[in-house]
């Protein structure tokens, strides 16, 4: 006997995780319907209304994000258009609907002065517009939509878009050296490792209706490091294949000013996630080597002079 698959309403078509989720291995009990700005732009709140109600769906996964952080401090309007207003509208329409969101958020809600890993309740502040305006789009999604998962990721890359891998890719190509802050430490993280997880909690969700897991969850790749050690870790990897190796040098944050501020501790515990969804990150190493393989197949990247 065969069901009809049950629609998973995925939003971010074009960005990192949006699109690993729409290449990851669903089960067969779910379809995932990945879509973008022009289907639903978010600040749009009749556009999540339309989206949802009406569209037979069975669970919203909101990946969409106005992710510029150093843009958002001139454009805070449009951030928490983007990231506040938007997933409100989202969590509104899914509780009309009578279905769970899941909503991603970042390590940006907290001001990195907690000497250690930051677990779910820690109290949060935000530095810049950016952890802000996620910082409303969380309080927008707890108010609106009791079912709800909140999912904090970090550092985000892949083979695609924009990110840090890509800028060390192209930064160790142009330039002899290159200079990078060794006093902000993190988590990196794989958009096909959230993907992937993000898969097996919305399996839990739909799937085996599984009830009374809401809440927030931190959601990173294992083993914290630093912007430096992250792009130690990417050109070492490059100049195994290209055959140079310019020297990375650690800086402090003090002598590469941004107009973001940026959290000098941003660690997150995952155990919570791991015990009740029983999902285990992978270790950024070695997410970084399969997708540093993809880059290099995709576009592979000029040596420099
Ligand atoms: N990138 C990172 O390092 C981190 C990201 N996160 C969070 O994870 C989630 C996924 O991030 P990531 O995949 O990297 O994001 P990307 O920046 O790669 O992609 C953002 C996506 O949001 C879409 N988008 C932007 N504005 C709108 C809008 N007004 N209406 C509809 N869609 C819009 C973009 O569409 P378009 O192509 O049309 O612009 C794009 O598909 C986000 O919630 C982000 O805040 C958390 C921590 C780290
Ligand atoms: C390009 C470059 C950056 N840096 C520093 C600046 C900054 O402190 C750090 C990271 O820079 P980026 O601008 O790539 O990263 P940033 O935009 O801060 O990345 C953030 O994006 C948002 C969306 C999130 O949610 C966060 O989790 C995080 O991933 O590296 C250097 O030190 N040297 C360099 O050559
Ligand atoms: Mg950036």
């Amino acid at each position: 006997m065969t069901t009809t698959p049950r629609r998973v309403l995925v939003t971010g078509r074009t960005g990192q995780v949006g699109r690993d989720l729409a290449r990851a291995a669903w089960p067969a009990g779910l379809e995932p319907v990945v879509i973008g700005r022009e289907t639903l732009d978010l600040t749009d709140p009749e556009a999540a209304e339309a989206a949802i109600l009406g569209g037979d769906i069975a669970l919203v996964v909101n990946t969409a994000a106005y992710t510029a952080v150093d843009a958002a401090e001139e454009n805070e309007d449009l951030a928490t258009r983007v990231n506040g207003d938007g997933p409100r509208a989202l969590a509104r329409a899914c509780a009309a609907a009578g279905i769970p969101l899941i909503h991603l958020s970042t390590d940006y809600v907290f001001d990195g002065a907690k000497d250690g890993p930051y677990v779910e309740d820690d109290p949060v502040r935000p530095l810049g517009a950016y952890g802000r305006s996620k910082l409303a789009g969380e309080e927008a999604v707890r108010a609106e939509c009791a079912r709800h998962v909140i999912l904090r990721t970090a550092w985000v890359f892949s083979a695609h878009g924009k990110n840090f891998v890509k800028t060390m890719l192209r930064l160790a190509a142009e330039k002899p050296a290159l200079r990078v802050v060794a006093d902000q430490h993190g988590c990196p993280t794989a958009a096909h490792d959230i993907a992937r997880m993000v898969v097996e909690i919305a399996r839990q969700l739909v799937l085996e209706g599984r009830e009374g897991a809401w809440g927030t969850y931190h959601l990173v790749g294992a083993g914290p490091t630093t912007w430096h050690g992250f792009a130690s870790a990417i050109v070492a990897a490059q100049s195994a294949r290209t055959g140079k190796t310019p020297p990375v040098h650690p800086i402090a944050t003090a002598d590469y000013p941004t107009p973001a501020r940026r959290p000098a501790n941003s660690v997150l515990c995952t155990d919570k996630v791991r015990s009740t969804f029983g999902v285990t990150p992978r270790s950024w190493t070695d997410t970084l080597a399969e997708v540093l393989a993809d880059v290099l197949v995709d576009a592979p990247v000029e040596p420099g002079p």
